[in-house]
């Protein structure tokens, strides 16, 4: 039996013996089997594992439609992020020679020299204590004079790399704010597909804080963008090639173990990881509500400081700032425990694994692998210990930067948002919150429908509707005409839908039915009760939307807007604010009545086909009203006119009466005629006001006579 145990033992011990020396024969192959296996899947893993991630909403971010409000967006670093991603890259690296491209290959370029620049610097730390064991100082100073010369090139390359980054990122920054603002402003003469920035802001309730998405937004996207290319593709190449120079040092099966390891404890590192996309995503949205609601406080200043409003001002700042707060705070622990796992697995623990695996060939001896003395042993230990450090660092980089990544997400899903509401306003695509008489039946029906408008010299509606964004029917069918020439008084009660039907007229509402016919929206020019000043000089109060250049093309001189000004005897202006080109926050520097003469100054100067005038006289006396009103319609303007002032009826020749109730009159308006109706109106209204009174008193006269 004895006997028999000490054979099998003997017959193990060849086989080993045997095994041994085969693989010592065939180890150079199978370490060349073992590396390109290595590297292949130290790739695939990475990408896997920046990719595969399952989209873990908030309780905030679940899934559904990406509002601005209320909702958080669906945001994850899945194939949805990935498809976003693609677009918005199209846009900002345009073609494979662009300025964009080339700054990417420059900085590939730059970032392959420095980690060959790190792989040699890991050689000579080596080399460096390998003299020092060897006690060998002219060798010493040699590799001390080497290191500082290689200090050149790769503080040199430092600093292009964050040049170039940071270039990248305005690059970026350029293209996407080009693209957007095109979208956003559009042409000039562009027509229902245009006034994006309107149909934003009033007939879709997906965005409702553009600027900041424009200006913020877009701005992180871009820094993001720039340096997730570097945190990525650096530490990928790191990993690839200090493993590989790794596996040569101290033998592929080592680095196989310790990636299993390393493996291991990052699938679980990446399983606690909270939703950071999520978070970047939400913080933009909230930020964007707390500034809108101090831009909204320092736009009614005034309004509010009559009101005494501060008190509830102040809550409702409070209010957004406290949500904001509140979910900093979240991120904040969140991202404090994360840091300490992280640190912990990525600095500690791995770093620990390492230094096990650079003692291999010290402890036990590779089969294949040649006998080193102590000065080899150290050099060996010390470039092997380097390597890994920069090795487990540039994986841990890798790892931070799905982090990075899932921010990347949070913006790109803000920009994309943005880009695609922008893309739904021209094709007329809107979302928003519907009444719910609008949800049902005939009115359901009626929205569902869409009108046709036509290009004609004078203006006629064919059985239109009008219909407020969110589905309120005001008209169910109007119908008039009016010849160029023809002056249309607008009346009815408040909230009826008289400045409706200039915003079908300028095109900004969409026509559900029936026919507009109507000249281009260039031929329109709005007066509203508070005219729109634009940020520049006193002229272009005056010319506005022209540029000084284009007023000069016209053939127009400031001596022509002087005369214009003196219709409307504002003349004085000009010297008493310090010239034409004295630029002021006009909205403050003007009174109310002189706003409104100003504008009308300015449809002096255009002299469109047709002025809308909404109240535009509201703050002007009667007489300088109708100075302005004969002005207009002697330079050939036909003005459509919401007033309840009577005096402006003589200038009238046609008027649409609303009831309020759905319904409307239109007809020719006989101004003295209508004086007349409306003197004996008010009288008899006087007079049955006295009937009560009269009442009483014949009633006291019956019990005293
Ligand atoms: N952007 C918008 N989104 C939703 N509803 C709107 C919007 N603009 C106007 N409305 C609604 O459309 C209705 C008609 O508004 P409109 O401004 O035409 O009234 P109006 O007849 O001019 O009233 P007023 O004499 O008070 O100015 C109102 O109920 C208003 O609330």
């Amino acid at each position: 039996m004895a006997v028999l145990s000490t054979l099998r033992r003997q017959q193990l011990k060849d086989q080993l013996a045997l095994f041994t020396k085969t693989y010592s024969t065939h180890r150079p192959l199978v370490q060349r089997i073992l590396n390109i296996g290595f590297v292949l899947y130290v790739l695939g893993t990475t990408f896997r594992g920046l990719s595969a991630r399952p989209a873990k909403p908030s309780s905030r971010a679940k899934k559904g439609s990406e509002k601005d409000t209320g909702k958080a967006p669906r945001v994850a670093v899945d194939a949805v992020f990935y498809q976003r991603l693609a677009r918005i890259l199209r846009i900002v690296i345009p073609g494979i020679r662009s300025k964009e491209a080339l700054l990417l290959v420059m900085h590939s370029g730059l970032l392959v020299f420095r980690t060959a620049i790190s792989l040699y610097v890991a050689a000579l730390d080596g080399k460096i204590v390998a003299s020092l064991v060897r006690a060998r100082p002219l060798e010493f100073f040699w590799n001390i004079l080497r290191w500082l010369l290689v200090a050149v090139p790769a503080t040199w390359t430092n600093s292009w790399l964050s040049y170039i980054q940071n270039k990248l990122a305005i690059a970026y920054r350029t293209r996407l704010t080009q693209v957007v603002l095109k979208e956003y402003l559009g042409e000039e003469n562009e027509g229902a597909q245009g006034k994006v920035y309107y149909k934003l802001a009033n007939l879709d309730d997906r965005i409702k804080n553009a600027d900041q998405m424009i200006t913020h937004d877009i701005q992180r996207f871009s820094a993001h963008l720039a340096a997730i290319y570097s945190n990525l593709a650096k530490p990928t190449l790191d990993v690839i090639l200090y493993n590989y120079q790794l596996s040569q040092n101290v033998g592929a099966e080592g680095l196989i173990i310790l990636t299993v390891l390393v493996q291991t404890t990052a699938a679980l590192l990446r399983r606690v990881t909270p939703p950071f996309g999520a978070y970047t995503a939400l913080s933009a949205q909230l930020a964007g509500q707390l500034r809108h609601a101090h831009s909204r406080l320092a736009e009614f200043a005034e309004e509010v400081a009559f009101l005494r409003g501060e008190n509830m001002e102040k809550l409702l700042l409070q209010r957004d700032y406290a949500t904001l707060i509140l979910h900093e705070r979240k991120v904040l622990r969140r991202r404090w425990w994360f840091g300490c796992a992280e640190e912990g697995i990525v600095k500690w623990l791995w770093g620990s694994f390492g230094l096990v695996l650079c003692a291999i060939p010290v402890f036990f001896k590779i089969p294949g692998a040649e006998n080193l003395d102590l000065g080899s042993r150290t050099e060996g230990f010390v470039t092997n210990r380097r390597l890994l450090l920069s090795a487990s660092d540039a994986f841990g980089r890798v790892m931070y930067s799905y982090k990075d990544l899932s921010e990347l997400a949070g913006y790109t899903s803000r920009v994309s948002l943005l880009l695609d509401s922008m893309q739904d306003m021209r094709k007329s695509r809107f979302e928003k919150a519907m009444v719910s008489s609008a949800l049902t039946g005939e009115n359901a029906k009626l929205l569902r429908g869409r009108g046709n408008v036509m290009m004609s010299e004078d203006i006629e509606f064919e059985n239109v509707p009008i219909v407020t964004p969110n589905g309120d029917i005001l008209v169910r069918s109007l119908s008039f005409r009016i010849k160029h020439g023809q002056h249309l008084l607008i009346v009815g009660p408040n909230g009826c839908g008289k400045s409706s039907l200039f915003r079908i007229l300028g095109g900004l509402w969409p026509v559900y039915g029936g026919i507009v016919r109507k000249p281009p929206a260039s031929e329109f020019i709005l007066i509203p009760q508070r005219p729109y000043l634009s940020l520049g000089t006193l002229r272009d109060q005056v010319i506005y939307p022209h540029s000084k250049e284009t007023m000069e093309e016209r053939g127009i001189t400031d001596n022509d807007l002087l005369n214009i000004l003196s219709v409307v005897q504002m003349e004085g202006v000009v010297e008493r604010e310090g010239g034409w080109d004295v630029a002021r926050e006009w909205r403050d520097a003007l009174s109310g009545g002189d706003q409104q003469k100003i504008a009308w100054a300015r449809l002096f100067y255009h002299q469109p086909k047709y002025a809308v005038l909404d109240e535009a006289t509201s703050l002007v006396p009667p007489d300088m009203e109708g100075r302005m009103m004969e002005h207009a319609t002697k330079l050939g303007i036909t003005l459509l006119t919401v007033s309840h002032r009577p005096s402006l009826w003589k200038y009238h020749h046609m008027i649409l009466h609303y009831d309020g109730q759905g319904g409307y009159v239109f007809t020719k308006l006989d101004a003295e005629k209508r004086l007349a109706l409306q003197q004996e109106k008010q009288a008899l209204e006087t007079k049955l006001l006295e009937v009560p009174k009269m009442r009483a008193r014949l009633a006291e006269l019956r019990a005293l006579a």
